[in-house]
């Protein structure tokens, strides 16, 4: 089975999340069972790209990240979309883990795959209110357990904040699940805006109030506050 794949782009570095600075080559695959109302990724999902989706195997996926990355890459995140709705990423992840390649993914922890537990660095980032999506916490506590007995990688939780009650919903995620790194991060609100430097001057607002909020928490003692830094960089570019 093929994988439906929209874009191979790096080496880069790794903007969020527990390998933030890590630098990485990116596959993002087309398709999610989510539509986050805030969705900075919402080409691959909404139709407008479909023509642009490449249906590649394993290795053609590894060619063209060699063909983009030359030998300068030892690190492969796969992100979407919901990578985690494909059982056939199992076939990439082993031939990338035969080339000594790590892999790091990121999904919504909506569904489970069985090639989850081969992950190197592992991010669930379920959806807080904002969003406009309901999590389920009877798959999300199965997956946390799973991984928990299984996982030879290491993985982790983020969960982006744009208001109050998203925080709210932070802070209901790590009671539920206390001993699992939680990484909480800003919400870029303006997905639209051209004008790095505006954009930049705003989202740095935003993290510092972020930050002011979760200081003053008595629940969120034992989390790290991160920006989406390849947005601070490089602002709403794709690719990057
Ligand atoms: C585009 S998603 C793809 C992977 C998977 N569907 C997921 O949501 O985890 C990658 C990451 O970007 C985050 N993200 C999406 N839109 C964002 C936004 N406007 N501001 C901050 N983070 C965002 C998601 O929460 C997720 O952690
Ligand atoms: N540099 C960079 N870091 C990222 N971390 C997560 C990303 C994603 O869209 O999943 C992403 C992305 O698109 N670019
Ligand atoms: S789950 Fe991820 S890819 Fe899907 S709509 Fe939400 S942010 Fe976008
Ligand atoms: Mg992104």
């Amino acid at each position: 089975m093929t994988i439906p794949v929209l874009e191979i782009f790096g080496p880069t570095i790794q903007g969020e999340g527990m390998v933030i600075g890590q630098k990485t080559m990116f596959v993002r695959t087309a398709g999610c069972d989510y539509s986050c109302s805030w969705c900075d990724s919402k080409f691959t999902w909404d139709g407008s790209e479909k023509n642009n989706i490449r249906k590649m195997n394993a290795k053609e996926i590894l060619d063209a990240l060699i063909e983009e990355g030359g030998d300068r890459f030892g690190h492969v995140t796969i992100s979407g979309g919901n990578p985690g709705l494909l059982p056939q990423l199992n076939n990439l992840v082993d031939l990338l883990h035969l080339h000594g390649v790590k892999v790091a993914l990121e999904t919504q922890g909506s569904k489970w795959q069985s090639w989850f537990t081969k992950i190197n660095e592992l991010t669930l980032s379920p959806k807080p209110p904002s969003s406009g999506m309901q999590t389920d916490f009877s798959v999300l506590d199965k997956i946390i357990e799973s991984l928990s007995i299984e996982q030879k990688g290491t993985f982790s939780l983020k969960i982006v904040v744009f208001d109050d009650a998203d925080l709210g919903y932070a802070r209901k995620v790590h009671q539920r699940y206390p001993t699992v790194e939680l990484f909480i991060q800003v919400g870029n609100d303006d997905l639209e805006k051209a004008n790095e430097a505006e954009l930049l001057a705003h989202l740095l607002e935003r993290y510092e109030q972020l930050i002011d909020q979760v200081m003053a928490d008595k629940e969120l003692k034992h989390v790290r506050v991160l920006p989406q830094l390849h947005t601070y960089l490089w602002g709403n570019k794709r690719g990057v």
